[in-house]
């Protein structure tokens, strides 16, 4: 258990709102113009990954006072009780331990006093040996073909994972297995995916950690029954369909076989699994090897969370940074903008692991909050976010730190692209900085031979403040490892923020209350009769879709 502190009642959060006032009289241009050191001073190169964190309003003042923030709510004793196995997921009362599926130190980890790293590994080696199989052809489906498809259907963190991995990393397609992914019980979903897969050569990946999620349980079935129609025998179900769960009673109960099922347990987050069984379309279409190599960026990372002084802890720097202007600037979202159209689902994925784990509103004593907890989080790969939404991140009126992330080297190196690319990169993290202001506007007009009457309603206009915080991420380039290692930064920078903001970050009761309703809702969509059981827009609402249906 955490222990439960109020972070708005510590010293450090009274001086951070004092201090906050102090900086808003200063501004990023200020303080790079005051210190020539500053990059140095606020970069850190951790492996293959350069942070640069200069471009925020921060100085030595407010970092010492947000690291006081960090020791005042007890950090350290929640990085230590998370590795140690303790249950500081309470409302569930369960261990976190993601961070055991990739402890490739294989130091003991204990739950319950058991040492869980003999299960780790034995699924590990059985997902090795599935992947081996099916690589060299020795699985083969129903008429003797080798598979050359993968259909993971499972939602939220049985999807997202795998679907940002595998796209982050599809360089690496090269073992002839082509991933798809069906989430949405939208029936669109799974029907458009099967025109473009063949029965004889696909293998459905039924990924659920509860194995009773409506969405992905009615996806199942529907592919069940497509694939039996086609296979004209249900005893070929057991070559073409494989479970990645926590519960084997419902994968049996569904009729595949407890062979063909890949475990994990009650510690894993959903949101945190892609490290586990989830991973296994991951392993199967870039291979097991380089699912390894994710697995050991990522344990680099937590050696790192655990290791490395807090000044110079990325996690925590990360997380303080995201505190600083949440808390004390009332920054209400962040962006996530990475400049690798590979990356293209990673703010989505992040979408999910923030706002699912610290989109909560009370503490770990059950009170409401008295400060702002997790941001919203949205995003879309540069240099498409430039000509969509940057606008309103460099005249808007609201408050939105960025973080900018892009590889030195591109895996498409065609003519001048990946300059380019990184020159809008840097161009806009210093545009966001630095602005420019009305002194430079009216110099560019008179530059061009503009009088400055003619053109004094427009200056206004063409002013950017600056002063918009970024984090910049530089890595040399996109590899499993690479991946693996940025994943878990942005893991650990969400449970930092969720210890210092006296949350738990790893339930989800949020999502529950709509599930309910919807299945009290669906019976009700049989027949033609008018429904009243519900207020007057639901019932206007489920009505008008009954005389409209066909
Ligand atoms: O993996 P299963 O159990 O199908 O859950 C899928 C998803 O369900 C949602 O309701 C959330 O709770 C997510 O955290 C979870 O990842």
């Amino acid at each position: 258990m955490l222990k439960s502190i109020n972070p708005s009642q510590t010293q450090a959060w009274s001086e951070l709102g004092q201090h906050a006032e102090a900086m808003r009289a200063t501004t990023i241009k200020d303080l790079f113009d005051g210190d020539a050191d500053r990059f140095n001073k606020y970069s850190l190169q951790f492996q293959d990954i350069l942070f640069d964190y200069s471009k925020n309003l921060i100085n030595d003042e407010t970092l010492s006072k947000l690291l006081a923030l960090a020791e005042q709510t007890e950090l350290k004793q929640a990085i230590a009780a998370m590795f140690a196995g303790d249950k500081i997921n309470a409302t569930e009362n369960r261990a976190v331990l993601h961070t055991a599926l990739r402890n490739r130190s294989n130091s003991e980890v204990l739950v319950d006093g058991e040492n869980v790293m003999p299960l780790v590994n034995a699924e590990l080696a059985k997902m090795k040996a599935f992947c081996e199989k099916v690589h060299s052809g020795a699985w083969t489906g129903y008429t003797g073909k080798a598979i050359t498809d993968v259909v993971n259907i499972g939602i939220g963190g049985s999807d997202l994972g795998p679907v940002m991995v595998t796209e982050s990393l599809k360089s690496n397609w090269d073992k002839g297995i082509t991933p798809h992914f069906v989430s949405n019980v939208d029936g669109t979903h799974i029907v458009e995916i099967l025109k473009n897969v063949d029965p004889e050569t696909t293998l459905f990946l039924i990924a659920s950690k509860t194995f009773t999620t409506q969405e992905t349980m009615t996806n199942a079935h529907s592919a069940r029954d497509w694939f039996i129609n086609a296979a004209g025998d249900e005893a070929h179900v057991a070559k073409h369909f494989a479970a990645l769960s926590t519960n084997k009673d419902a994968v049996v109960d569904f009729g595949i076989d407890a062979a063909n099922m890949f475990e994990f347990w009650d510690w894993v987050g959903g949101r945190y699994s892609l490290w586990s069984a989830i991973g296994l379309s991951i392993a199967l279409t870039i291979g097991y090897d380089r699912f390894e190599e994710i697995l050991q960026g990522a344990h680099e990372v937590d050696l790192h969370l655990q290791q490395a002084d807090f000044s110079e802890n990325v996690p925590v720097l990360m997380a303080l940074l995201g505190i600083w202007y949440g808390n004390f600037f009332d920054a209400d979202s962040e962006a996530i903008l990475p400049y690798d159209q590979y990356m293209h689902r990673f703010a989505a994925y992040f979408q999910q692991g923030n706002m699912e784990s610290n989109g909560k509103y009370v503490t770990r004593d059950g009170d409401v909050v008295n400060y702002q907890t997790g941001p919203i989080i949205w995003g879309e790969p540069g240099t498409n976010g430039q000509h969509a939404f940057y606008q309103l991140i460099h005249q808007g009126t609201k408050l939105i730190p960025c973080d900018f992330l892009a590889p030195a080297n591109s895996k498409n190196p065609i003519g001048d692209h990946h300059p380019k690319l990184l020159a809008n990169f840097f161009a806009q993290t210093e545009a966001l900085a630095f602005g420019k202001n009305k002194e430079q506007v009216e110099a560019e007009f008179a530059a061009a031979g503009k009088s400055a009457a003619d053109v004094a309603d427009l200056v206004p206009h063409k002013v950017f403040e600056g002063n918009r915080p970024t984090n910049s991420i530089l890595f040399k380039e996109m590899t499993p490892a690479t991946l693996g290692r940025l994943i878990a930064l942005y893991e650990h920078k969400i449970f930092v923020q969720g210890v210092i903001w006296n949350i738990y970050s790893f339930d989800q009761w949020g999502v529950e209350l709509g599930k309910q309703l919807a299945s009290k809702i669906l019976p009700e969509l049989d027949g033609a009769e008018d429904i009243s059981s519900h207020d007057s827009s639901t019932n206007g609402l489920i009505n008008t879709y009954k005389a409209w249906r066909k």
